[in-house]
């Protein structure tokens, strides 16, 4: 392997040197990541999932000396886009800083290093969950996805069950013991939504990660599947957390994950995890915000729903990545694009596509929007209205009509999720 070091150019801060990880440097990159987040150590299991994912060619490391005072990686993943297709993204992750070495650029030169890496491997992405959302604006993320939560007073909510919901059969089963066939639940799923990611090969492992020590309070992790005409059709993941009070059984249930082929098999797994005894919450930490339960359940505001940012994605090659999804309506605009932090993006690009297919090449004709990289983001996966960014000054129409056209195009028929963080 080679090692790269750059010390004082390519805006790693002078005195500091960058170099790709080697395999034996996994575990200082690693407790260096944990007391940089606050130095609180995850388990050995966890710990050796994520390596057993990560491919140290795509981690760097800033070095003071031996001391490793930065860290960042990438996955190569695949990320479904609008349409159904999957394209190849970069996966930022373990992102960190040494608090002894903040504000003077690390990140800043982590983040030029890792993009001009993701554009020379040839994926038109970049997408990360942020820990705070302010820090990657500047380097032309944008938030592309959200998440619902939810707190749900099961003792006063009531389901809608649609008819054939009793032709469902459930089972409980030992998560390790059925991952192969919840995994293939999970991979059919994947093309339905823009922003789930496919599974590669190791990361069924994610999912499941249970360490005592990460269970708060609760049960280890079950799994509940279901069949339908006697096939599996559906799975949800949870723990139970038992709580008792002077009136009695008050405990709640967690869901980890849930998939489902089709609405009764979806609807029946629901309906477990509402009945189940001695509970009277059930609580649901990262669902898409357009989730069916949402028009399942009889009253909203005992749900208490919470909407959050999740997925942010950055255009690495504007071109390519607009080309690489459909669009809900016809469109055929000029896009004048601002991108000072990779400026292979800045101009003008023309966008011509429908449902079926899109061209993104770069253009002379005058612009019709302008917006940033950043803008483009929010909108990619179908998520975020152009009409409400440029509500908020953040998008500037030049043709009248073209805010209207690319607006109700970019838009997705599914609400953009990001099942799980990385
Ligand atoms: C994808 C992921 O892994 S997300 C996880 C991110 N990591 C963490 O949150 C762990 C705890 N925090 C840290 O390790 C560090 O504070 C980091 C990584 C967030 C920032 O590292 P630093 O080396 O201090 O950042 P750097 O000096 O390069 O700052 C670059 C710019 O970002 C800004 N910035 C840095 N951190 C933050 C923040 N938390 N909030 C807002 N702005 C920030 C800086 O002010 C600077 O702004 P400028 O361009 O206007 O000058």
């Amino acid at each position: 392997m080679t090692l790269e070091v750059t010390d004082g150019v390519s805006g790693v801060p002078a005195g500091l040197s960058m170099r790709v990880l080697e395999p034996e440097g996994w575990d200082a990159f690693y407790d260096a990541l944990e007391r940089a987040f606050g130095g609180g150590a995850e388990s050995a299991e966890e710990r050796e999932v994520w390596r057993s994912v990560s491919n140290c060619d795509r981690f760097i490391g800033v070095y003071d000396g031996n001391d490793v005072v930065g860290t960042a990686g990438v996955f190569s993943f695949r990320l479904t886009v609008p349409g159904g297709e999957s394209v190849r993204a970069g996966g930022v992750t373990m992102v960190s800083v040494q608090p002894t070495h903040r504000r003077r650029g690390v990140l800043r030169s982590m983040m030029r290093r890792q993009l001009d890496d993701i554009r020379a491997a040839g994926e038109p992405l970049a997408m990360l969950t942020a820990s705070e959302p302010p820090i990657y604006g500047r380097f032309g993320y944008g938030n592309a996805s959200d998440q619902l939560s939810a707190t749900i007073d099961t003792g006063r909510v009531r389901l809608a069950l649609p008819e054939g919901t009793d032709r469902v059969r459930l089972r409980i089963a030992e998560p390790v013991e059925v991952r192969g066939e919840c995994e293939r639940i999970y991979a059919a799923r994947v093309p339905s939504r823009p922003g789930m990611l496919a599974r590669q090969p190791g990361w069924e492992a994610v999912p499941i990660l249970d360490p005592p020590s990460g269970r708060e309070g609760a049960s280890p992790l079950l799994c509940v599947t279901a069949e339908l005409d006697g096939k599996l059709s559906g799975y949800a993941r949870y723990s139970v957390k038992s709580r008792w009070d002077s009136a009695g059984p008050n405990g709640s249930v967690v869901l980890r994950d849930l998939e489902a082929l089709d609405p009764v098999s979806g609807a029946a797994l629901w309906d477990f995890l509402f009945g189940i005894d001695l509970t009277s919450t059930l609580v649901v930490r990262n669902r898409p915000s357009d989730d069916p339960l949402l028009h399942l359940v009889s009253d909203i505001r005992r749900c208490r729903v919470a909407i959050r940012d999740s997925c942010y994605i950055r255009l690495v090659d504007v071109g390519r990545a607009l080309a690489a999804r459909t669009y809900t309506a016809p469109v055929d605009v000029v896009l004048d694009v601002a991108d000072s932090f990779c400026p292979w993006n800045e101009g003008r690009w023309r966008l011509s596509g429908d449902a079926k297919g899109a061209a993104c090449e770069p253009s002379k004709e005058p612009a019709d929007l302008a917006l940033s990289v950043r803008e483009l983001a929010s909108v990619y996966l179908g998520g975020v209205p152009l009409t409400a960014l440029a509500g908020a000054g953040r998008v500037r129409e030049l043709r009248q009509g073209a805010l209207a056209e690319a607006s109700a195009a970019f838009r997705g028929l599914a609400e953009p999720w990001l099942p799980h963080g990385f």
